[in-house]
């Protein structure tokens, strides 16, 4: 199966290698076109706009960012829009609203092509490793079509409907684990602020009924300040951002969320934004100094 990659950031990169690794052509773009040459190594081609790779491929994958890069990607001069047509698929993978998901199937379907959004959730390791869960909605035959690829990636494929609904589901699942990463925060700082061991609390939460990978895989590098980028804390606070935007839509009060994102904003006018999200620690720590 020949597939376009579009986006090779720390998502897209291991997602088009591991499609590589199990034997799918892959034409990959990235803004940054140097960032293409470690994938051509391991046999991938290089597409020199995302029109090219749409007009070389039959279906064509993108991991993007944000939504002004996904719609960027689509709309731009040489962008998807310009080579979709009918026969051709377009899946988005990147996190977004379901606005923007929206905007983009009409204009994919004007042009007579076929589109599914399928945001992800699993960060790095899972992305290196397969194992991500995607979250799909849109052309169901393209859903299908594109099993092969999403197993590869992948280790569980839900279809969610219509267009919207993928971005939907992303949205809440990352506006929780959001939240719960600024509770842990708040709980390591107050552990260390009322002298106690931190590691011990990572013990004791590891053997009780909160225990989850997240706190088991980011707490040992947390309690010694490293924040090595998996997941960048710029793109949690857009997580949140766009989670509260649709609490708006529908009138969900989320006043932890709203607390957990004034949090990420703070972390990102520290500088903090490419760094891993699990830094918030650092803004929790600011906040929690005293006077
Ligand atoms: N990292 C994670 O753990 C997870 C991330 N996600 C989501 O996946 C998406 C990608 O995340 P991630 O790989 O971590 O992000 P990165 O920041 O590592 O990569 C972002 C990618 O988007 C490209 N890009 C940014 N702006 C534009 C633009 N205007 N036009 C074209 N390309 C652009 C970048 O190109 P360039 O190299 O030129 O900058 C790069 O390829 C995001 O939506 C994120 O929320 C979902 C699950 C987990
Ligand atoms: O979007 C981030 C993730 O870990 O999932």
């Amino acid at each position: 199966m020949e597939v376009g990659f579009l986006g090779l950031g720390i998502m897209g990169k291991a997602m088009a290698m591991n499609l590589l690794r199990h034997g799918f052509k892959v034409t990959v773009w990235n803004r940054t076109l140097s960032k293409c040459e470690e994938l051509v190594q391991f046999g991938a081609s290089v597409g020199e706009t995302p029109a090219a790779v749409v007009k070389k491929c039959k279906y064509t994958i993108a991991m993007l960012s944000d939504p002004s890069a996904a719609l960027a990607v689509v709309f731009n001069k040489d962008g998807v829009l310009e080579q979709i047509s009918e026969g051709k698929g377009y899946i988005d993978m990147s996190t977004v609203d379901a606005d923007t998901s929206i905007k983009i199937n009409e204009a994919i379907v004007q042009k007579g092509g076929v589109f599914l959004e399928a945001p992800v959730s699993g960060s790095k390791k899972p992305a290196e490793d397969g194992q991500l869960v995607i979250l799909a909605a849109g052309d169901k035959t393209l859903y299908e079509e594109a099993i092969p690829a999403f197993d590869v990636m992948g280790k569980k494929s839900f279809f969610l409907g219509q267009v919207g609904n993928g971005a939907k589901m992303k949205l809440v699942v990352n506006m929780i684990m959001g939240s719960m990463m600024n509770a842990f925060s708040e709980g390591l700082v107050l552990a260390d602020r009322s002298g106690l061991s931190q590691q011990i609390l990572l013990d004791v939460l590891d053997l009780g009924a909160i225990a989850n990978p997240m706190f088991k895989m980011k707490g040992p590098a947390m309690i010694q300040s490293n924040y090595s980028p998996a997941f960048p804390l710029k793109h949690q606070q857009k997580d949140m951002r766009l989670a509260l935007a649709l609490g708006d839509e529908n009138a969900v009060s989320m006043p932890v969320a709203a607390a957990a994102n004034e949090a990420f904003k703070t972390a990102r006018s520290l500088d903090l934004g490419d760094l891993d999200f699990s830094a918030v620690l650092e803004a929790v720590k600011v906040s929690k100094n005293k006077a």
